[in-house]
């Protein structure tokens, strides 16, 4: 046992951070810091060896796309559970991911594209409402030093829109535009247009605008603080040890 391990209070999870300098990691260290059923065993950031992180039993990682990925395999090499809130999670990567686990049955991974709970409740009901409209389209809004664009929410938001929207039965959205100044209607995210703002004084925020005949809904969510994002992260760190395998969302955590 080493000597970080020795001085847990009895019971208590031991939790790694990686990305702890960064934004999202530094309030993470503090929320795990002031639950007493969780303890602080490293905090990790670039240019630190990772094995500082190997008397962790759940690691925690917002760092970037980039190294994001070495990070799991070295988790689920290690038998640590983690808990991901990085983004840039496409469809492929999370295969990879799978098939890390296969070898490692025992071990847990969640990856949230938002650990907000309220942003989980905006995906939700913008899955349900999009059979009903024709149109639709998403306007995420974060801080300018965001380094991704669209957000990982939006696109997951985006995905599981348009999922909706071909189980209903319903064709592209109309839109009648032919002459364009690229980028003028946003990404195209699996049919769904989703438009990025970047701009000083924001956090993270988005809206999902639908429309029909004679009608709109704007659905809309705002974080104001990243406060908002650790509730989710902590149920996501006190549950991952008993998920072994890959869960993708905080849905099946809050249900
Ligand atoms: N899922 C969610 O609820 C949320 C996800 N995010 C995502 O989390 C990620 C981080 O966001 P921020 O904290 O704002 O970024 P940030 O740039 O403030 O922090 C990233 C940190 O990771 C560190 N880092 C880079 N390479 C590393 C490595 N190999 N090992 C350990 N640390 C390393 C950097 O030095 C930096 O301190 C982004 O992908 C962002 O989109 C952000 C907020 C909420
Ligand atoms: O970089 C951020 O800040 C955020 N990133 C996540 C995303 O890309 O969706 C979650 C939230 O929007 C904040």
């Amino acid at each position: 046992m080493t000597d970080e391990q020795e001085k847990v209070p009895g019971g208590a999870v031991r939790v790694g951070v990686l990305g702890a300098r960064g934004r999202m990691g530094a309030e993470v260290c503090r929320a795990v810091d002031g639950a007493d059923d969780l303890a602080l065993v490293a905090a990790v950031d670039q240019g630190d060896e990772l094995s500082a992180a190997a008397s962790a039993e759940v690691v925690v990682d917002f760092t970037t796309p980039d190294v994001v990925m070495d990070n799991l395999r070295w988790c689920i090499d290690q038998g640590v559970h983690a808990v991901v809130g990085t983004t840039g999670f496409t469809g492929q990567r999370l295969e990879q991911v799978r098939g890390w686990l296969a070898a490692r049955p025992d071990v847990g991974v969640v990856i949230a594209p938002n650990f907000g709970i309220g942003a989980v409740l905006m995906m939700q009901f913008a899955a349900r409402a999009a059979r009903h409209f024709e149109s639709v389209e998403i306007i995420e809004q974060h801080h300018p030093r965001k380094l991704d664009a669209p957000s990982g929410t939006a696109t997951h938001t985006a995905r599981l829109v348009a999922q909706a929207r071909a189980e209903a039965g319903l064709g592209p959205a109309p839109d009648a535009t032919k002459d364009e100044v690229p980028g003028a209607r946003g990404a195209d995210i699996d049919g769904v247009r989703v438009h990025a703002v970047r701009a000083t004084g924001l956090l993270a925020h988005q809206e999902v605008l639908f429309g029909t005949l004679g009608e709109t809904l704007t659905i809309r969510h705002d974080s104001y603080d990243r406060v908002s994002f650790m509730p989710g992260v902590l149920l996501a760190v006190r549950a991952v040890r008993q998920r072994p395998g890959l869960t993708v969302g905080l849905d099946a955590l809050l249900d």
